[in-house]
């Protein structure tokens, strides 16, 4: 059986390898139709459904699309959703790192998620303001002066935070930098992923892709 998968990031290719697990996986260069950084699941599972109807094709049983993106959580619908501004950002709960699979058989198409882990507020903002996760990542952890990256981490965290939460989360992103390393990946995106930074290498990129697809997929198997 033949699979394609919508993206040339060999990570996502792995992700599908591992829930179809005798197929042949060929990545196929896919437009999105999405923004670089997708924000919100709307936008998220567009991306996700696109990548998999455009490298669907007769030669394959299934086409993969695979999205990362991020969500705002709040804890009260009486929030707002979209809380951009400094002030309206302090009233939500977080911006988290969320991931979208969508799967085709090339008449129907399913959608599944994959674990979803909170963003350090210094990284939140500067997604909010339009930074792109992978590249702002790359560049925060580029060096392995864990003190600097660190600092920097916690230093502008809201206020309802602990500074225990906030070391925690420092701490995560210096081990899960030398697990990148040690995996010696070219960039976070394409290695252990943001959910591997922020869970200390405990979830990788490409389990948590494995996951989303096989939610996904499993509806069109299990015909
Ligand atoms: O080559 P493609 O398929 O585009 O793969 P990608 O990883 O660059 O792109 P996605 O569309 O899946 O993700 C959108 C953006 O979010 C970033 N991103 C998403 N999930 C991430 C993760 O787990 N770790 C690091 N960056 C992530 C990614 O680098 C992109 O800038």
């Amino acid at each position: 059986m033949d699979v394609a998968v919508g993206s040339e990031n060999p990570v996502k290719r792995r992700a599908v390898e591992q829930v179809f697990e005798s197929a042949t996986v060929e990545t196929r260069a896919v437009e999105s139709g999405v923004s670089e950084q997708p924000v919100g699941h709307t936008e998220t599972i567009a991306g996700a459904r696109t990548r998999a109807r455009e490298s669907f094709g007769t030669d394959v049983a299934f086409g993969v699309g695979l999205e990362g993106g991020v969500a705002e959580f709040t804890s009260s619908a009486e929030r707002p959703t979209n809380g951009v501004e400094d002030d309206e950002f302090n009233r939500v709960d977080g911006l988290f790192l969320i991931m979208w699979a969508a799967v085709t058989d090339g008449k129907r198409i399913e959608i599944g998620a994959g674990p979803s882990v909170r963003l350090p507020d210094s990284i939140a903002r500067e997604v909010v303001s339009g930074a792109e996760l992978g590249p702002l990542l790359d560049e925060r952890l580029e060096t392995n002066d864990s003190a600097s990256v660190g600092g920097r981490m916690g230093s502008d965290s809201i206020a309802e935070r602990s500074s225990a939460d906030n070391q925690t989360q420092s701490d995560s992103i210096t081990e899960s930098n030398s697990v990148n390393s040690r995996i010696g990946s070219d960039s976070i995106a394409r290695g252990q992923g943001a959910i591997g930074v922020f869970t200390g290498g405990r979830i990788t990129r490409e389990g948590a892709l494995a996951d989303a697809v096989a939610c996904a997929a499993s509806h069109l198997l299990d015909d």
